[in-house]
């Protein structure tokens, strides 16, 4: 869907009104992939990731999430953050494949630095951050999810650290994050049988929150917020910081050493035709 598309649904200016539709319309000229409207009365913005077909995350997008943290972090305004997605059947489709696949050794690192500082930055986010997962999340879709502090599922779509089942290993920031929201036991079943979970089946370990229809999610998610932003900032921030902190100097402290991993791993031949083969198998799937 194109902006001005975007822009004309009638659920979105309603939602968002005129007002806010000019914030949002003054920092997409930054970036279209990312939509941002910060309401300056309760200081939560939404943000809409908007790389179509399926929010898949390339290094561009990648870097303009981070960006998009960046200002966010940096606006004193801001309290809270609502992730979502443009695509209402598709939250994020996770990487890019394409970066994955035949990859040059420069772009394939900037890219994994890249998404190392997204998960930092989100993960630690000092905001209150509600992800409103509005269609599948898939793998990175998931550890998208799972940075945030709450988690809204739109029922019948699907969720999970599926990695395994591509022949590739979810690293061990995705899987402390999953550990973080479900625990040791489920995080060793999803991960190891890589299981995309229905949104029930998400529910029903915790990985989410909240089963919602599609037309309110957004709405429960701004219903949600508004308590979270009842506590004061300093004993939230600080009460998140001491939870996450240990995972996050945990990938600072082995970054180099996380990058170089993802480099051998995914340059080696067999790893290339496993991905060679998913590929061709979406690119059937989708023709159908
Ligand atoms: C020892 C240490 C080791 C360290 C590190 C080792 C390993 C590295 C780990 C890397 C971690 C990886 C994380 C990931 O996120 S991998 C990506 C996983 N994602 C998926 O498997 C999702 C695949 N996609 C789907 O299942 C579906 O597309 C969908 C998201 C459910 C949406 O379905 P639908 O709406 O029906 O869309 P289509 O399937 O028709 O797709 C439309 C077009 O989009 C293309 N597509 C889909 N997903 C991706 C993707 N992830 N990347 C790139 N492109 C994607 C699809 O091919 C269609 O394209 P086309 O129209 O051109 O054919």
């Amino acid at each position: 869907m194109s902006l001005k598309q975007l822009f004309r649904q009638p659920m979105l200016r309603a939602m968002l009104g005129r007002q806010h539709i000019q914030a949002l319309r003054s920092m997409t000229t930054q970036s279209d992939k990312v939509l941002v409207d910060l309401d300056p009365k309760t200081g939560v913005a939404v943000v809409q990731m908007n790389r179509p077909p399926v929010n898949s995350l390339n290094l561009e997008f990648l870097s303009d999430i981070n960006n998009t943290l960046d200002k966010l972090h940096n606006d004193k305004s801001c309290r809270g953050l609502i992730l979502t997605s443009s695509n209402n059947k598709v939250f994020c489709a996770g990487l890019d494949i394409m970066e994955m696949y035949q990859p040059q050794t420069d772009r394939l690192t900037e890219f994994w630095k890249t998404l190392q500082n997204v998960w930092m930055n989100l993960y630690g986010s000092r905001l209150a951050t509600i992800a409103a997962i509005n269609g599948h999340s898939p793998a990175g879709g998931c550890l998208l999810a799972t940075c945030c502090d709450y988690r809204i599922m739109v029922q019948n779509f699907t969720i999970g650290l599926n990695e395994t089942q591509l022949g590739i290993i979810p690293p061990f920031w995705f899987v402390d994050s999953m550990e973080g929201v479900v625990g040791y036991r489920q995080t060793e079943l999803a991960c190891q049988k890589g299981l995309m979970m229905t949104t029930d089946q998400a529910s029903k370990i915790g990985l989410v929150d909240e089963v919602v229809t599609p037309e309110v999610v957004l709405q429960k998610a701004q219903n949600e917020m508004v308590s979270w932003l009842k506590i004061p900032d300093y004993a939230r921030q600080l009460t998140k910081s001491q939870m996450k902190m240990p995972n996050i100097n945990k990938l600072r402290a082995r970054r180099d050493e996380d990058v170089q991993h993802f480099v051998n791993f995914i340059t080696k031949d067999s790893v290339q035709q496993a991905l060679g083969f998913y590929i061709e198998n979406l690119k059937k799937k989708a023709k159908k």
